[in-house]
């Protein structure tokens, strides 16, 4: 079959910009999709969507007085999550894909999709997402687009990014100046003539695959998630961090907050934890000290650019949030509870109640009977969680009533603090101030975290996860390890963001969370503040200056001297004992290391008496 045997629906507009139109014929000679639809972004196709999307039993349409125009969907139980084993970077060059990356040769994996593609939209509508990733009117628009036959991802993809036709009217206008990222997905499940389809279609076989060199993704097997709404992790983090690294910029796995202080002074703070680690609860805190204000600019992606004042400038290049649902409720996160209590989400593999709501582990009013994310009958004495652990809620930006006015602005704010996080359940203090960036890039480089529910694997293991972006560097980690040291040097060392490490998930003997967390964290980024402001006190640890416990506001907390004091504590003999896995861990990357991290490896082994 050829591109012009595909029917073509009268919405189908199709595209002036030559090459896009000839990408989007060859997909579709390749796929063979029954018909194409070019998303629109209007609110009608919207309702056609989600109303198609009912009827195939993917969504159920939740009470609208619970939640208007908000759907639940219950995933294939296999296909829940990121899968980082099938997750590939295909350079062109091993080398440059690095050591913590899948790699297969670009014409070999290529070869390999293509028969996978062939045929695979049968019975299927292939739509054209165009999307811009960021502001549509910023200098360097960075646009996108995503072929699929997923009714669910284009529904998500339109919460999560700036989608349709204004996008590609922009594309069209700049012609052959518009750079855009092609990104193919496909769930893999062709349909036979007259063959049912399923609620959640997917394949066995996945491939989530990026090709740095030609900025091109390469999708197929899954619905879910950073598998499927490609502008997300795979362009947004893998594909901008290779373009970051060649244009000095940096494309972070990061929150980014608005501080403002008592005194009405404002400082912007981005902070890279590991998916599940608490990005979003820490992006709409509400701080439990008077005085403090949150606002929300971002929190999942922040791009950070050198402004003219040489300051670090950071964007949300998203438009919603994808947040992990179980534990989300009106004590931990108020203002997310108050975004999705607006409507206009999706919510997956969360569960269904009775009266047409939906309900998750951790959240108030727990129902007498729910259906469970599997379909299966759940009251609170089932064995079974509800809720898959890395269920989501989908829900857009705009609703959040605590965003900041700057998210509007394409220049982005300047960032005072980076903070850099994971869950340990001992050795890292609650916060740890770098001394300067090499040190801070150290830190990063080398930051611990449990695994999480985010990605398919074992929880709970310990794993190096560099600046949180182990998943996402879309280049040899080693390279990007020696970015992060460049952009120190070449910058104003006093206009550079100061570095600190957070660890809210430290445990006491009996397995108990040593600090309460979530609001409370604001007596942490009030401290990181006093210390930019040079107020504060710290002491001097071989690991960094870590909080006195007077310097750390604890009014009106709950908590006793002898738990503050083991939430802070460096204890030498537990950090002895990391050394030998970070020299594991870098070890992986031979010369790629940046000979600056082995002489701050080294700066800890002779502060420690190793
Ligand atoms: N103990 C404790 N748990 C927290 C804290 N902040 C977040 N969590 C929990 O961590 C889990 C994940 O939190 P999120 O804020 O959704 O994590 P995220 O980093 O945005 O996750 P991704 O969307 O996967 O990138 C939730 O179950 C939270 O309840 C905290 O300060 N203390
Ligand atoms: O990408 C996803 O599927 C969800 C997410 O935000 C993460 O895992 O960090």
């Amino acid at each position: 079959m050829t591109a012009q045997d595909v029917a073509q629906p009268e919405s189908a507009q199709g595209t002036t910009h030559t090459q896009l139109q000839q990408w989007v014929d060859e997909v579709a000679a390749l796929t063979t999709p029954d018909r194409i639809h070019w998303v629109t972004g209007s609110d009608e196709e919207w309702t056609e969507l989600t109303d198609k999307l009912v009827d195939a039993g993917t969504f159920v349409r939740l009470d609208e007085s619970k939640k208007p125009n908000s759907f639940y969907a219950a995933s294939d139980p296999t296909d829940v999550a990121r899968v980082e084993d099938r997750t590939f970077i295909c350079s062109v060059d091993e080398k440059d894909s690095g050591p913590t990356n899948n790699w297969m040769a670009p014409d070999e994996m290529k070869r390999i999709m293509t028969e996978l593609y062939r045929g695979c939209m049968a019975g299927r509508t292939m739509y054209v997402i165009p999307f811009v990733m960021g502001h549509l009117d910023s200098e360097n628009p960075m646009f996108g687009v995503e072929i699929t036959d997923s009714e669910y991802v284009v529904v998500s993809m339109r919460v999560m990014a700036r989608c349709g036709t204004q996008v590609l009217r922009r594309i069209e206008e700049l012609g052959d100046d518009a750079r855009y990222v092609p990104a193919l997905h496909s769930v893999g499940a062709p349909l036979a003539e007259g063959q049912a389809d399923v609620p959640w279609p997917c394949n066995d076989e996945k491939y989530i695959v990026q090709f740095p060199e030609e900025r091109t993704i390469w999708s197929f097997g899954s619905g879910y998630g950073g598998n499927a709404l490609l502008g997300k992790k795979c362009y947004s983090l893998r594909i901008a961090s290779v373009m970051a690294r060649d244009e000095g910029w940096l494309a972070e796995h990061m929150l980014i907050l608005k501080l403002t202080s008592p005194e009405q002074q404002v400082y912007y703070v981005a902070a890279a934890f590991p998916s599940a680690c608490g990005k979003t609860n820490l992006a709409m805190l509400k701080p439990t000290i008077p005085g403090w204000k949150v606002e929300t600019l971002g929190d999942d992606i922040a791009w950070m650019r050198f402004g003219k004042d040489g300051r670090l400038y950071a964007v949300n290049p998203e438009f919603g949030f994808f947040g992990v649902a179980p534990g989300t409720n009106e004590h931990t996160n108020p203002h997310a509870m108050a975004t999705i209590n607006k409507g206009n989400s999706v919510f997956t593999n969360v569960a269904l109640t009775d009266d047409g709501d939906i309900w998750w582990e951790g959240l108030e009013n727990e129902p007498a009977h729910a259906t469970s994310w599997k379909g299966q009958d759940w009251t609170p004495e089932s064995e079974e969680l509800s809720s898959h652990p890395n269920s989501r809620y989908c829900t857009p930006i705009e609703q959040c009533d605590i965003l900041a006015k700057e998210y509007y602005d394409p220049q982005g704010v300047p960032i005072s603090a980076i903070l850099f996080g994971g869950r340990r359940k001992t050795t890292v203090p609650l916060v740890t101030e770098s001394r300067d960036w090499l040190h801070g890039t150290f830190m990063g480089a080398t930051l611990s975290s449990e695994t999480t529910a985010a990605a398919v694997g074992q929880v709970g293991v310990v794993r190096r996860d560099p600046m949180a972006m182990l998943p996402f560097i879309g280049y040899n980690a080693g390279d990007y390890f020696q970015h992060w040291v460049n952009v120190g040097k070449d910058a104003d060392a006093s206009k550079l963001p100061k570095i600190f490490y957070v660890n809210w998930f430290r445990r006491d003997d009996e397995g108990g969370f040593l600090w309460p967390g979530f609001g409370e964290n604001s007596r942490v980024l009030k401290w990181v503040i006093e210390r930019i402001e040079g107020k504060a006190a710290a002491a001097e640890t071989p690991i960094g200056h870590v909080p006195t416990p007077e310097s750390l506001d604890t009014d009106g907390l709950d908590l006793r001297d002898a738990e503050l004091e083991q939430a802070l504590a460096v204890d030498a003999e537990e950090w002895k004992a990391e050394i030998p896995q970070i020299e594991e861990w870098f070890a992986k990357f031979g010369d790629d290391l940046p000979t600056q991290l082995r002489v701050e490896l080294d700066g800890l082994k002779a502060r420690l008496g190793v």
